[in-house]
This record gives structure tokens, sequence and C-alpha cells, in this order.
């Protein structure tokens, strides 16, 4: 049967999703944040779905770009990426990202985390098309399922008052206790083994308090910190001297290469990064300086799952471990990540995933954890459908909001609770 597998039509749909009020060293999420959902159509029909970031800056490059690929195969992926896609300087000015919670800005980087959620959907119609499951286009999965870890996160119960947003039923947590009752419902609901905790929320000794008491309730289980580079040298190489035996790895514990190699020369603990290292750019001086163990991937910001299969590849060489970052995302990003991961035979460690505080999905089924772990689709393409609905109800959402919310800041989020809140300067301790 030949097929014709021409891009017809892309259509793009900013959306708005609910998300707890979870906190970090910047501040706390906003109530809802905003993601972009691209679906590739091809003149037979098929139509191919893929979700990235959706801050304006994504969506001005997702433009012209869905205009580039209509017309093409979507066999054209390679392609794509050598389109010269013009990036307004403006947006890459300030040289990090999220305050620096995705790493460095550019434009390339810009580029490539939008080219992410084009090739996902490339991949996606083919699959369909040829009756394949992405992992299959990608080489072959080594593994029936993929481990993911808790990602814990310190959290108020609520919103500030005044704020709209969805009510949750997780409560809040802002001491050992609170990580650890957390902890517990996210065993009890999705039956995850390994535990992160998102850090530099407050001061290392109450850190260090939490993740002792998530030893002491969880023996055995793998646990992670991360502070998102909120400590200095001396401060990231105390935790490590208290910790050493209880984690993991250490998650970013300070700021940038040099400082990542200065901890890595003083301690044995492992240290992971989503944001020293976010580019290929950035590996050469990272992997030669020893600065860190672990890179934790985004499929997004490194331009796809081919790219994540090539980041792999490279970690390997340098006897560096892979895993995987996640920001906000829904279940589109969690099956390709799922994918890609069924993929790479020496991912050692549980993969991040924010998948189980978001309570909306453009999915019409959502994908479930069984064990901590999302089963490997066979089914072509990612094996999931989009809730057209629930996708026009988001994407209203977006349409009517003022602009307060597309663009992630959670600095602003927390200067609603806290007028006085500036974004901190780094080192925090
Ligand atoms: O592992 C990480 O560093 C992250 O997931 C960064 C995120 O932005 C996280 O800190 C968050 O969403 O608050
Ligand atoms: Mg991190």
């Amino acid at each position: 049967m030949t097929r014709d597998l021409t891009v017809t039509e892309v259509r793009l749909t900013p959306i708005l999703v609910a998300d707890p009020p979870l906190l970090n060293t910047q501040g706390v999420h906003q109530p809802y944040t905003p993601r972009l959902i691209v679906e590739v159509v091809t003149a037979d029909g098929v139509t191919g779905l893929g979700e990235t970031y959706g801050d304006t800056k994504y969506l001005e490059l997702a433009r012209p770009l869905a205009d580039r690929l209509t017309g093409r195969q979507i066999t054209d992926v390679n392609a794509l990426f050598g389109l010269d896609i013009a990036v307004d300087p403006a947006r890459v000015d300030s040289s990090v990202d999220v305050g620096g919670l995705r790493g460095v800005l550019s434009a390339d980087k810009l580029r490539l985390s939008v080219l992410s959620a084009f090739e996902v959907a490339c991949l996606d119609a083919l699959g369909k098309a040829l009756g394949l499951p992405v992992h299959a286009l990608l080489g072959g999965k080594v593994r029936d399922s993929v481990e993911y870890s808790a990602y814990l996160f310190y959290k108020w119960a609520g919103h500030p008052k005044g704020v709209a947003g969805e009510k949750d039923d997780w409560g809040a947590a802002l001491d050992p206790a609170g990580v650890v009752e957390q902890a517990r419902r996210f065993k009890e609901r999705h039956g995850f083994t390994s535990f992160k905790l998102k850090g530099g929320v407050f001061p290392p000794e109450q850190e260090i308090a939490a993740v002792r008491a998530l030893a002491d309730a969880f023996p055995g289980h793998p646990l992670r910190l991360d502070p998102n580079g909120a400590w200095s040298v001396e401060t990231s190489l105390r935790v490590a001297a208290e910790l050493g035996g209880l984690l993991e790895y250490l998650e970013d514990p300070a700021l940038g290469t040099p400082a990542m190699a200065e901890v890595a020369a003083r301690t044995d603990v492992p240290l992971a990064t989503n944001m020293c290292v976010t580019t290929f750019a950035e590996i050469e001086e990272a992997f030669t300086r020893g600065a860190v163990q672990v890179v934790l991937s985004d499929h997004h910001y490194w331009g796809g799952l081919r790219n994540t299969q090539r980041l792999a590849a490279i970690c390997h060489a340098f006897g560096v471990g892979v895993s995987m970052h996640s920001n906000t995302h829904l279940g589109i990003s969690l099956a390709a990540m799922t994918h890609v991961a069924a993929t790479v035979a020496d991912l050692d460690h549980a993969c991040d995933s924010h998948y189980p505080w978001q309570s909306e999905d453009v999915l019409a089924e959502r994908l479930t954890f069984t064990g901590g772990r999302i089963a490997v689709s066979d089914a072509p393409g990612l094996g999931v459908e989009l809730d057209r609905d629930e996708l026009a109800r988001l994407h209203r959402r977006w349409t009517e909001d003022d602009g307060a919310l597309r663009d992630r800041d959670d600095a602003a989020a927390m200067r609603v609770a806290e007028p006085d809140w500036v974004t901190p300067t780094m080192p925090r301790w």
C-alpha cells in the first residue's frame, strides 16, 4: 500500500494546565502553566502529536517552523533541524531560562526545544502510518517498562488567597514529616520506590533533616536532593558529607560547571545535572573536568528523542550516567520520554516526572504508573490519543488569560504571597 506522508497541516495549540503550589528556590509554581500541543497531519489523514514548553518565546518560533514543515514529508525530520529559523535576540538576552531552572538560554536551545515537539509529532505520525511504535522507529526497546522516581516538592496546601487555581488533595509539605507523608502517598498511589526532593527552598539543615526522615521511613529506597544550584561549594560539600551514604546522587548542588567540578573533586557523592549540561556545547568542559556523573536529559531542550539517544551515547563513552529530567508536562511528553528511555540500554537511574502533579491532561486516557513504572506501549506511534474537548478547554483558558500566566515566572507567583520576594541571588546558602 502506498501512503502519502506529506504534511498538509500543522496545528499549534497553546494551553494552560493546572499546577499545584510547588516550591522551589526561585519561588512557587503558578496556578496554571503554559504548554504547547503540536499536531502534524498527513495527506492520508494521520495525525501525530508532540508537546513542549508553551511560553511566548517558544510559541513565536513554533509558527514559522510549522509553516516550513507543511508540504514536507513526515520522514523529513533531519531537514527540519537544518532550517534556519531566526530567533529574536531579545528573547535570549537573559543568559538563563526560567531563572536558570532549565539551564542556559540560547537561540539554538530555543530552536531545539520547539523542534523536539515537531520531531515527536512526526515520529508519532510515522509510527501510526506504518503500524509501528515510536520505540521501534528509534531502533527498538530494550525493556518493557521504564522506571520513574517520585518527585517530591515542598508545597503549600493551596495557592495564595485570592489566586484562582485548582484545588489538590496533597496537602501541605513544609517540614520533614510533611515530606515523608507526601512520599508515602506517592508510593501508595503510584508505587514509586525512589524519591527525589526538590530542595533549595529552606536552609540546608532543614532539607538534610527531610532526607534523613525519608531514609528512616523508606530504608533502601534511592534518594536524591536537588536545590537547583542554591548552595555554595562549601555548603554543597557540607551537605554531601552529612548525607553521603544516603544519597543516590546530589543534583545541581551548586551553579555552573566550575562550581560543580570543585564539589565533585572533593566528594564521593555522585553529582547529577539538568542545569550545567543542557546543550551539546556544554558537554566537553563538564565531562573533562569530571563535574557531573549523571546527566538528566530533557528531550524538549536537547532537541528530541534522537538527540537524547545521541546524548546517551556520548555519556556512555565518557562513563557518565544518563537519566531524565522533567518539568511540568503532560501525557504526550511522558509517552515520548518512555519510548526513548526504553531504547537506551544503560539507563541506570529512575527518570524524573512531574506527571503525578498534573491533574489535567489532553489525553483521552491518562498514562498510569504501576510499581513506579510506565509500561512501554507497542501500539502504533506513541500509543496515546488526544481528548479534543479537553484540549479546547485548556486552550480557552489560555486565550482568556490576560497574559499574566503565559510565561512561567515562579518569582512573580511568589510575590502574590510575599510582596517583597525577589529572585534570590545565588548561592543562596
Ligand atoms: O530537576 C529540576 O531541576 C527541575 O525539574 C526544574 C524544575 O523547574 C523544578 O525545579 C520546578 O518545576 O520547580
Ligand atoms: Mg534538577
